[in-house]
């Protein structure tokens, strides 16, 4: 059974300001980086073969730290990247206006196409992030891939398997190098397909982390 573990990247300087990020970037905090060497150690145990990671700055760093422990290579993805969010990029979440507020209240309450302005909906995230874990699937017997990607892009991945919709995705709090992991399963019997076995653990951290709204 193929397992694949799913792991946020480490919290940055706009993750602490409470600034929207999507495909904007901000560096990892030193917190951050001390989350992915922990992170790191955790996959080593778990016997990571393959990093596939989001080409954007603060998960490249994550998994470059992953990679140095574990001592593979890296395959970077764009379609593990996080929901592209538009016009709200770069701005501090608490200070959006109230129709900037219905924009975002599109994505998480079922909207039908919901999106920010020049950014992309829920389903366009949900299709790109399964077409990234399905090429999982081609990997050689035995491999154990780890994926490094970001709060809303994971969270929608999970959320789909376990058959809630991509918005759905506001109920998992996926913290700052928390790891998660999904198996590949064939069972008449049970769910066939992908199946969560555990999702947000942070037990290797040694210190609070934040999700992406720093609840
Ligand atoms: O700020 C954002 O865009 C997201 O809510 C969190 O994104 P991140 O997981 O890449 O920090």
């Amino acid at each position: 059974m193929l397992q694949v573990y799913l792991v946020r990247h480490g919290e940055t300087q706009w993750n602490a300001e409470r600034r929207i990020q999507g495909q904007s970037d901000s560096p990892l905090t030193d917190k951050g980086e001390k989350q992915a060497w922990q992170v790191a150690e955790r996959a080593k145990a778990l016997g990571i073969t393959h990093i596939i990671s989001s080409d954007l700055g603060r998960t490249r760093r994550t998994a470059e730290i992953i990679a140095d422990v574990c001592g593979c290579d890296i395959v970077f993805e764009p379609r593990l990247r996080e929901l592209d969010m538009g016009v709200l990029e770069r701005r501090h979440i608490d200070s959006l206006t109230e129709e900037e507020e219905g924009w975002r209240r599109q994505l998480v309450n079922g909207t039908d196409d919901g999106r920010i302005p020049d950014g992309e909906s829920m389903q366009e995230l949900s299709d790109r992030m399964h077409a990234a874990l399905a090429a999982c699937l081609q990997l050689p017997e035995g491999s154990r891939p780890l994926l490094v990607s970001h709060g809303m892009a994971l969270g929608c991945l999970v959320s789909t398997i376990l058959g809630l919709p991509a918005y759905a995705e506001r109920r998992l709090r996926l913290r700052n190098c928390s790891i998660s992991r999904i198996d590949y399963q064939h069972s008449p019997w049970l769910a066939s397909g992908w199946v969560v076995e555990t999702a947000g653990d942070v037990s290797h951290l040694d210190a609070p982390a934040l999700d992406e709204l720093q609840r």
